[in-house]
């Protein structure tokens, strides 16, 4: 089965406006793969801008980085996944290890994330790793097996067929360090074959899985061409359009 290959990029807290627009307008208008789905995960004070800027540019899309687990209310400061519908955006990251660390989302918090996301036609791009510590200790593939059974397994196959999975481990993420191919391949085939378990193996072939951490031009192609490898979620690397255009190109 072929499946989608996608180079997201997630943009944490960085860029002023300006910088950000013209981030997105490099990447609108630069030579790059349109079989690539290419995603562009913004700070959400930028989104609806955007949104509008690359409304009919093909393969090209926009994500926030996290919507909170309720509709709406007295949240301060916080960001509905219909607000994200609203302005046209069709992606979600949900679990980032950055917010699952500072804001103390665990996997059940999560998976309500992911039903109000799905349930405002949002497509949520799952993250989900081990710290260096659970690596060491040789847990890492169950460990993250369970991330995904605790905030993913209650979904129908409809629903988990929508979903990304982005696997990123966490001593990867902006360290400079990452995973080798093979550690990538051996925790991707473990996570489709888990889902393939608890699912199908039609749903589990379908479901692209997305590697993170420390993914640059020079070792994209290698990750990439890795066979559950589906693409990446990139941080530090997404932030000059010379560099996401050439990762987005090592397909
Ligand atoms: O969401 C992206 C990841 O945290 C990877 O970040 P990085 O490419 O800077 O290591």
């Amino acid at each position: 089965m072929t499946r989608l290959q996608i180079a997201a990029g997630n943009w944490k807290m960085n860029k002023t406006f300006e910088d950000a627009m013209q981030l997105s307008r490099a990447l609108a208008n630069a030579t790059r793969d349109e079989n690539v789905l290419t995603i562009m995960a913004t700070p959400s004070i930028y989104l609806k801008m955007i949104v509008d800027q690359v409304l009919h540019v093909p393969g090209l899309e926009v994500a926030a980085q996290n919507c909170h687990e309720k509709e709406s209310g007295a949240y301060t400061g916080e960001i509905s996944a219909p607000m994200l519908e609203s302005i046209g955006v069709k992606y979600v990251i949900i679990g980032h290890s950055e917010r699952r660390e500072y804001f103390a989302e665990s996997n059940e918090v999560l998976a309500r994330k992911v039903d109000i996301a799905l349930a405002n036609n949002l497509i949520p791009i799952f993250c989900c790793g081990e710290s260096l510590e659970i690596r060491k200790s040789g847990k890492h593939l169950s460990y993250v097996a369970n991330q995904l059974k605790e905030s993913l397994y209650h979904l129908s196959a409809e629903e988990l067929s929508k979903v990304i999975v982005a696997y990123e481990p966490i001593w990867a993420i902006g360290t400079g360090e990452t995973a080798s191919p093979e550690q990538a391949q051996e925790m991707h085939e473990y996570l489709r074959n888990a889902l393939a378990e608890q699912y199908s193996e039609d749903i589990a072939n379908g479901i692209s899985i997305l590697y993170g951490g420390s993914v640059k031009p020079a070792n994209a192609q290698i990750i990439f061409s890795q066979k559950d490898v589906d693409g990446g979620l990139v941080g530090g690397a997404s932030l000059k359009a010379e560099d996401f255009v050439q990762i987005i190109n090592a397909f």
